[in-house]
């Protein structure tokens, strides 16, 4: 698999792969240089770790949380869509925690103009019939993307 068609690496140094988690769900790692990390489940597209060069993790994670589908994962960064906690009719802020995302090949980078190093991955959810039906509000895609200012 072509890891440069995912994500955009201004610093060559980086390191980067897709591992598969004990679910059998992607995950995107980032390694820079000088030891900062991230990782980044395709389970809700969540940011689930970013730590910095002296190694401490930034993000916190519940020690209650299940790492396992279709339960969404508590901690780092969730994306909550298309609601948030339960201001809406959907399970508690909205069903893309608890989908499988998949890395974006098409979308152009956002920061194309921006040298400074850096990595950023891109990330899609497409919706499924079932999810127009409990939210029949009509979208083509939901597209984010990361970046991480570390990889220096
Ligand atoms: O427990 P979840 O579904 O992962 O949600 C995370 C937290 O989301 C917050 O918005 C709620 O106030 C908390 O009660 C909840 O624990």
């Amino acid at each position: 698999m072509s890891m440069g068609h995912y994500t955009n690496l201004t610093d060559p140094r980086t390191e980067l792969e897709v591992v598969r988690d004990w679910n059998g769900v992607d995950q995107v790692v980032l390694r820079s240089p000088r030891g900062a990390y991230a990782r980044v489940s395709l389970h809700g597209g969540q940011v689930l770790s970013w730590r910095n060069d002296r190694g401490e993790e930034l993000l916190f994670t519940s020690s209650k949380a299940i790492f396992k589908p279709p339960k969404a994962t508590r901690g780092g960064i969730p994306i909550c869509f298309p609601q948030f906690g339960n201001s809406g009719t959907l399970e508690q802020h909205g069903f893309a925690r608890n989908r499988i995302w998949a890395l974006d090949e098409e979308h152009p980078p956002l920061n194309q103009n921006d040298n400074n190093s850096k990595a950023s991955v891109d990330l899609i959810l497409k919706p499924s019939e079932d999810d127009l039906k409990c939210w029949p509000h009509g979208y083509a895609f939901v597209f984010v993307q990361y970046v991480f200012p570390f990889l220096l």
